[in-house]
């Protein structure tokens, strides 16, 4: 879930003779003043990357960041353009041959990448073509970002039924009004307290117990109350509130708060095309090649040892996040382990701008690996040294948007493009359970015995 950072200018800080590089030079000394070197000292090998990679002055250089599109002369236009670009060579990774599955669908590349620090890591650059992205796209904001999907947006606001995306949509091809949309506290006007009452401050992070099957129960069974709307929040436009949807659930219903899903809520369903392209992706895995150098041992794997052999069949998505971060937007380090499934493929899609993403271990103490995500790419985090690492999005590149999502074949594309050109969406899929596996059914039979 990216969250919103201030906004600060566009221009280009890359040039040190402009006048926007010299206000951010001055704003930089000024801020940086009396900062607290010690408190630096202290930082994880993660967090410094992270500052690294989102301070705006001056502007990272990322010529240590894996940039696999400036190897492919079909994307050099996308990788020439802007300043932002990283180096092919710039980390060690191993390319492995795609299985030939024959299905024809988006797979427009025939490379993966594997890396020797972080086995289970897979990255499939242009996995996705042109057209592919264009529909995820419109998938994402028409299809998902809606009722019955819970987005960022619903816990404040009172949002209409077809999402905020089909009602800006409906504005402007004049079928209704640039309306306000009503805070959702307005609805209870004469309660002074809200219902749960939010943190103070800053967003507090929540480290919530990895889920395994032994504990899924007890998880399950925990409170899980909505979040509360704030009592601050002001009517606001539909088209002033399109840039601030961050994140839409899709599958098994994920709740914020506790970070665990709400298995009581019902299984959500997760559309069929978005289901094949990430069965397709792990279906074109060589998973004996992917694992052929892995020193984890069989227990770290979990009570049945490494079952990769068995994804190709049995991999079945059924819970994800679809995250839509403005430039300005950063993911913290973070862990995705809500999932009992600990070391199934978790498969994430790369649409719009591109971006930072970096991957480390199972604590912040190691490095992260810096890797250049842009439109179409997708990610492969499975197996235990990596499903469970430490990931997060420091920087969204401005100014990256690639030539293919800037324009398209009709018309109706424009209002897309125009979105996207400050956005990147990244489309995130789990298996939270085993195939076959019914937790409703499980809670239910266990708790009659
Ligand atoms: O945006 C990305 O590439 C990663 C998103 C992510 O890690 C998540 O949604 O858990
Ligand atoms: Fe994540």
């Amino acid at each position: 879930m990216p969250t919103a950072t201030t906004s600060v200018s566009a221009a280009d800080l890359h040039d040190p003779t402009s006048a926007a590089y010299k206000r951010a030079r001055r704003r930089h000394l000024k801020v940086t003043r009396n900062r607290n070197q010690d408190a630096e000292a202290d930082w994880t090998p993660f967090r410094a990357a992270e500052k690294r990679y989102k301070a705006r002055f001056p502007p990272p250089d990322l010529s240590d960041v894996l940039d696999l599109a400036t190897l492919d002369v079909s994307r050099s236009e996308e990788t020439s353009r802007g300043r932002w670009r990283g180096r092919a060579d710039a980390v060690a990774c191993r390319e492995i041959e795609l299985n030939d599955c024959g299905d024809a669908g988006p797979l427009t590349s025939r490379k993966a990448y594997i890396f020797p620090d972080t086995p289970g890591l897979v990255l499939l650059p242009s996995f996705i073509d042109a057209e592919g992205q264009r529909q995820l796209v419109r998938w994402a904001l028409c299809e998902q970002a809606r009722h019955p999907n819970e987005t960022n947006l619903d816990t404040h606001y009172v949002l209409p039924e077809v999402g905020i995306w089909n009602k800006y949509l409906d504005m402007l091809r004049e079928l209704c009004e640039d309306e306000y949309i009503q805070p959702r506290a307005s609805l209870h006007p004469n309660t002074s307290e809200p219902p749960v009452a939010e943190p103070q401050g800053s967003r507090r992070l929540i480290s919530n117990e990895p889920a395994s099957k032994c504990n899924y129960e007890t998880l399950s069974s925990a409170l899980k109350p909505p979040a509360a709307p704030s009592s601050s929040t002001q009517p606001i436009r539909v088209s002033a509130l399109v840039p601030k949807l961050r994140w839409a659930n899709i599958g098994w219903s994920y709740h914020w708060g506790t970070k665990q899903y709400d298995f009581c809520k019902g299984k959500g369903t997760i559309s069929q095309e978005v289901r094949s392209v990430c069965k397709q992706a792990v279906r074109a895995v060589r998973w004996d090649r992917v694992f052929e150098d892995d020193k984890s041992s069989d227990g770290d794997w979990g009570e049945d040892g490494p079952d990769w052999g068995s994804w190709k069949e049995v991999y079945e998505p059924d819970a994800g996040i679809v995250n839509f971060y403005q430039t300005k937007d950063t993911l913290m380090a973070h862990v995705d382990r809500s999932e009992v499934c600990a070391t199934s493929p978790l498969v994430s899609i790369s649409l719009g701008c591109a971006a930072v993403f970096l991957i480390g271990g199972l604590t912040r103490d190691v490095k992260p690996t810096p890797i250049l995500l842009r439109s179409g790419d997708a990610v492969i985090m499975s197996g235990p040294a990596c499903r469970r690492a430490y990931h997060g999005v420091p920087r969204v590149l401005e100014g990256t948007l690639p030539p293919h999502l800037e324009s398209g074949e009709d018309r109706e594309w424009t209002v897309y493009a125009e979105y996207l050109r400050n956005t990147r969406i990244n489309i995130n899929v789990r298996q939270v359970f085993p195939r076959g596996f019914d937790p409703i059914h499980s809670i239910q039979t266990e708790g009659k015995t």
